[in-house]
């Protein structure tokens, strides 16, 4: 009954290998390499049975497939470990960072350092325009992997520069605009967009991407439709539900401090 002995170290095990595995389905939903993960699973379902039922040519070449395989498998997977190697990173070094600085507050909790306020305020003055606009404010996982594909920028957040960055005829107006802490540090960024079939039809390339940069990290996106004007809010790689500006500002305070 050796099974049956359980140690804590076995529970770490498995809470890991999940975490491991969470990270890693996060990083392959809605992008074309979640067929190759199904094909590669497939194939090595194939193997096992070709192997209990002693079938020596095909096991055989399966195997030498397999063997090969690990060393395809970093080539095809390469943009996802390096977004995985990338993301665990930060994650870390900003997570030691918050917990530092929890002890510096002494316990004292003074909400966002974001200007929240100035955020939807522009979103508000660019719903009414029907100007379009892709905010992506960052938490935890660092955004340098999308950040290099637009121009760097280090500007205070406030509702006048975020609106005149996506001025329809500003030349900083397509892309995404990347929000750290209360800097806006990157502008004309292009995101990773989803493929999930989920998001509705009427959403186009925008919101996608929306959807894309939240499902692939723990940021949060803020789009202004160019279309109607309407203004939704992404997390987790979902539209987040809201009545009013009041009770975005909440759910926004809530999901960055
Ligand atoms: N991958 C991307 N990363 C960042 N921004 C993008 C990306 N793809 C498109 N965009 C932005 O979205 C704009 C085009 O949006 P599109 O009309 O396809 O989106 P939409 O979701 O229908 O939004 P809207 O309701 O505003 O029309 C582009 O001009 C560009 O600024």
């Amino acid at each position: 009954m050796d099974f049956l002995d359980i140690r804590i170290i076995d529970i770490v095990d498995i809470v890991l290998v999940a975490f491991l595995l969470y990270y890693l389905y996060n990083l392959v939903k809605g992008t074309v390499a979640i067929n190759i993960l199904v094909g590669i699973i497939i194939v090595y379902a194939i193997y096992v049975v070709t192997q209990l039922l002693e079938m020596e040519l095909l096991s055989k070449i399966l195997g030498g497939f397999l063997g090969v395989g690990m060393f395809a498998l970093v080539v095809v997977f390469q943009p996802e470990i390096r977004k995985f190697l990338l993301m665990l990173g930060s994650t870390n070094f900003n997570a030691r960072r918050r917990f530092f600085k929890q002890f510096k507050m002494l316990g004292k909790d003074n909400g966002p350092k974001i200007n929240i306020e100035g955020i939807l305020s522009a979103c508000r003055k660019m719903s009414e325009s029907n100007t379009g606009a892709l905010i992506v404010i960052q938490r935890n996982n660092s955004l340098d992997f999308v950040k290099n594909s637009g121009d760097e920028m280090n500007l205070q957040v406030n509702q006048p520069i975020i609106e005149s960055v996506f001025f329809k005829n500003s030349p900083l107006h397509d892309g995404a605009m990347i929000i750290e802490e209360n800097r806006i540090t990157a502008t004309r960024v292009i995101l990773p967009v989803s493929n999930d079939r989920k998001i509705p039809l009427r959403f186009g390339l925008r919101h996608r991407a929306a959807v894309g940069i939240t499902e692939k990290t723990d940021a949060v996106c803020l789009v202004v439709s160019e279309e109607n004007g309407q203004i939704s809010y992404l997390k987790d790689g979902d539209f987040v539900l809201y009545d009013n500006l009041e009770e975005l500002h909440k759910i926004l305070e809530a999901d960055l401090s």
